[in-house]
């Protein structure tokens, strides 16, 4: 029964150490009832192993036996011990049941099953402590660990630690037995210089030679170790350095650096600038504005004087304008006249997506403001954030962020010190909380500049650059109504550009007209390949609105004509008036008009009825909408008399059919008008046509020369 037991229990399959344990600990209960058999066996026959310390140790290497292979050592005991061997007469009996093979084991494994056989051997009994040697020797004793899968190296490593970490944990295991079993891998190299030598029957005398040369052969190889460990570990380094520079760069990039910005609302926009290189003298051309200012610096400058009289400044002031005119220059300037700091935010920062980032921020921006006192706080597009509060799904808690603004407006006095600007392209849009007395009170325009402003401040830009004596800044400031001073700072630095292309030495003329033209029409397209036969129709076309220009006394007075095309333009005619044109005259229109005809009656005159072009759609649209505006808002129709038809769609047909009929009775007028001059002047119309064949383009001076019959300088 005994022995049986003992055979059929390899089919439990327990890893190598809790067999040792078998063999070995009287106190382990832990494994099943046949191993716990075979340690009163073991307690049996060897009481005490501390006793037979003495035992001579014999291991496999010595016995020479290092290279017998696992499944040999059962028949080698056999054929060593056979009187010991008492078990087989059990196995026999098994046997009997088993046809294939002697056990399940072998039957499961293919080879027999060393340790049951061993246990139930004689040989285990009487010489248990020369086995425990041999097992310490042995290098690939069998570990039977069911797995599946695949094998890695991390699991193989992953098997050795606990198996050693469980051999560890019991202390009647042999130093040795422990010792051999993790350096059983390791042994194979001290092995191999004794193995080398005698496989090389290397003499004797020349052994420690040998040795030196191993050893330095060895401490070589430990150097270039060594080597590769540092280059690894400085790639290491130089990877770990990258990353965090990578991290640097993320955070740095825009987008990620808003969104960091944003969901954590750590953004405070409250780095104040001093502002004492900006000062009223860099704003040009808008006086009034930099007038009520003044007295906004005085307050910064000395609040006192205010406070004594018991005045009150207001605590905002609203710079309403169009993009571009200077507001924020302007703000600047305040804070530089009064060498306080300047604190700067837009309003679309203000407008988060997130709960309470925005009045956060507002929070932040004007506690920092008053610790600093006296200064300038100025908000950009005020009506990003300061707009009319309205129900919104995309700006959910813009509320919240006026709301705060409001407070803080409301949590100062107006003699603090802080002075918010707020600056609006749009004011109507502003919420009307904002814009009432003690928050933004004071209003103060800023327009675009007159002829004047924009004189200033084209010389204001052309002094930062070099440019030709000859430039007369009046005459880019004529023809340049309604830029704002952006758009001639724009102007100018497109000049400078434009020089620098053509290899110039200074800014000329030229250059300017050039980039106003660009701005204005568009880029120059001189790839097009037009025909000579359009290029003489366009000449003709340009030269009749000159003509008609020129000899209408009305009429702006001619600055430049071209054929060459720019934009959606074959050639151009400009015209520039003397002076910003507040208000115009009905004759002064009228030859606006006039002009605008020259262009058509040209192409009939000169290329008969069947020739004219499509080119003139603009001419008329521009034609039909001042006779239109003469009509119905002017007053300037004797049938319709002094009265305005604002919306002509609501107005009964008698009267629609009256208004259409006073228009095509001015269009007509015009043209009958533009076609006697053109008729009259035939002559100069033909010379300024073929003048603009030859030279593309023509100033004011040139196109006089050409009318006056005059011949021009070759170029
Ligand atoms: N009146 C001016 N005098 C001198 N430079 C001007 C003037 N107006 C505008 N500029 C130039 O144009 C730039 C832009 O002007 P600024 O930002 O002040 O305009 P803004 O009115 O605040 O425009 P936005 O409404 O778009 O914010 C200025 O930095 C300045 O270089
Ligand atoms: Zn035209």
């Amino acid at each position: 029964m005994f022995s049986l037991s003992s055979t059929v229990q390899p089919q439990v399959t327990v890893p190598l150490s809790h067999l040792i344990n078998a063999f070995h600990s009287p106190k382990n209960t832990s494994i099943s009832v046949s191993v716990s058999a075979s340690q009163n066996h073991h307690r049996d026959v060897v009481p005490d192993h501390e006793a037979t310390g003495n035992e001579p140790v014999l291991n496999l290497r010595d016995l020479g036996l290092s290279e017998l292979k696992i499944g040999q050592i059962d028949q080698l005991v056999d054929s060593l011990l056979p009187g010991f061997c008492k078990g087989k007469s059990i196995s026999s009996h098994w046997h009997t049941s088993h046809v294939s093979a002697q056990s399940f084991f072998e039957n499961k494994y293919g080879y027999l099953d060393m340790f049951s056989t061993l246990r139930s051997s004689c040989l285990y009994r009487q010489h248990s402590r020369t086995l425990k040697s041999i097992c310490s020797d042995l290098q690939c004793w069998p570990v039977f660990i069911q797995s599946r899968g695949f094998k890695t190296l991390k699991s193989r490593t992953r098997r050795l630690q606990s198996t050693s970490e469980r051999l560890t944990e019991t202390q009647h295991i042999t130093p040795s037995f422990v010792k051999g079993f993790l350096l059983r891998d390791r042994g194979s190299d001290v092995e191999s210089l004794d193995k080398l030598m005698k496989t090389k029957n290397i003499p004797e005398a020349h052994q420690d030679a040998f040795k030196t040369g191993f050893a330095e052969g060895f401490l070589k190889a430990q150097a270039l170790t060594q080597k590769t460990n540092d280059s690894l570990r400085r790639t290491r380094l130089i990877l770990f350095v990258l990353l965090l520079f990578g991290i640097y760069g993320l955070l740095k990039n825009p987008f990620l650096s808003v969104r960091f910005r944003t969901t954590t609302g750590l953004d405070s926009a409250v780095d104040p600038v001093q502002m004492k290189n900006v000062t009223f003298e860099h704003v040009k051309g808008v006086e009034e504005a930099k007038q009520e200012l003044q007295e906004v610096v005085e307050f910064l400058k000395n609040p006192q004087k205010f406070t004594v009289l018991g005045g009150k400044l207001p605590k905002g002031i609203l710079l309403v304008g169009p993009p571009g005119t200077g507001k924020t220059l302007l703000a600047r300037a305040v804070a530089g006249e009064a060498d306080v700091p300047f604190y700067y935010a837009s309003g679309s920062e203000f407008d988060e997506m997130f709960v309470g980032v925005g009045a956060s921020r507002i929070r932040n921006l004007f506690r920092e403001a008053k610790a600093n006192a006296p200064c300038v706080i100025f908000i950009d597009e005020l009506d990003s954030v300061g707009g009319k509060r309205i129900e919104s799904p995309m700006h959910p808690y813009s509320r919240q962020t006026i709301n705060q603004l409001l407070a803080e407006m409301d949590g100062f006095k107006p003699n603090e010190g802080v002075i918010i600007i707020g600056a609006t392209n749009f004011p109507e849009a502003l919420d009307n909380a904002l814009i009432r007395p003690g928050r933004f009170d004071m209003q103060v325009t800023v327009p675009r500049p007159d002829v004047k402003g924009r004189t200033e401040i084209l010389k204001w830009y052309l002094n930062k650059i070099k440019f030709d004596q000859s430039v007369d800044p009046e005459i880019i400031a004529r023809g340049t109504v309604g830029f704002s001073g952006a758009e001639l700072e724009n102007l100018v630095n497109q000049a400078a550009l434009k020089a620098a292309v053509d290899g110039k030495e200074m800014v000329t003329m030229k250059e300017l007209e050039f980039s106003k033209d660009k701005i204005l029409m568009g880029p120059e397209r001189r790839s097009v390949e037009i025909d000579n036969k359009n290029k003489t129709i366009t000449a003709y076309h340009e030269s009749g609105h000159a003509i008609i220009a020129y000899y209408t006394k009305d009429a702006m007075p001619i600055n430049k004509a071209t054929i060459m095309p720019r934009g959606p333009t074959l050639g151009h005619v400009s015209l520039l008036p003397e002076n910003d044109r507040w208000n115009e005259t009905r004759s002064q229109l009228l030859a606006q008009m006039d002009v605008s005809m020259g262009g058509r009656v040209a192409e009939e005159l000169i290329f008969g009825t069947d020739h004219i072009t499509t080119g003139a759609s603009s001419d008329f649209d521009n034609a039909t909408k001042i006779a239109k505006r003469m009509v119905t808002k002017f007053g300037m129709s004797e049938k319709l008399g002094v009265m305005t038809y604002s919306d002509t769609g609501k107005l009964s047909p008698e009267t629609q059919s009256a208004i259409e009929q006073e228009i095509r009775i001015l269009l007509r007028d015009s043209y009958e008008r533009a076609k006697h001059i053109l008729k009259t002047h035939a002559k100069e119309h033909k010379n300024l046509a073929e003048a603009l064949l030859t030279y593309e383009t023509l100033d004011a001076k040139e196109i006089q020369i050409v009318l006056e019959g005059k011949k021009l300088e070759v170029r």
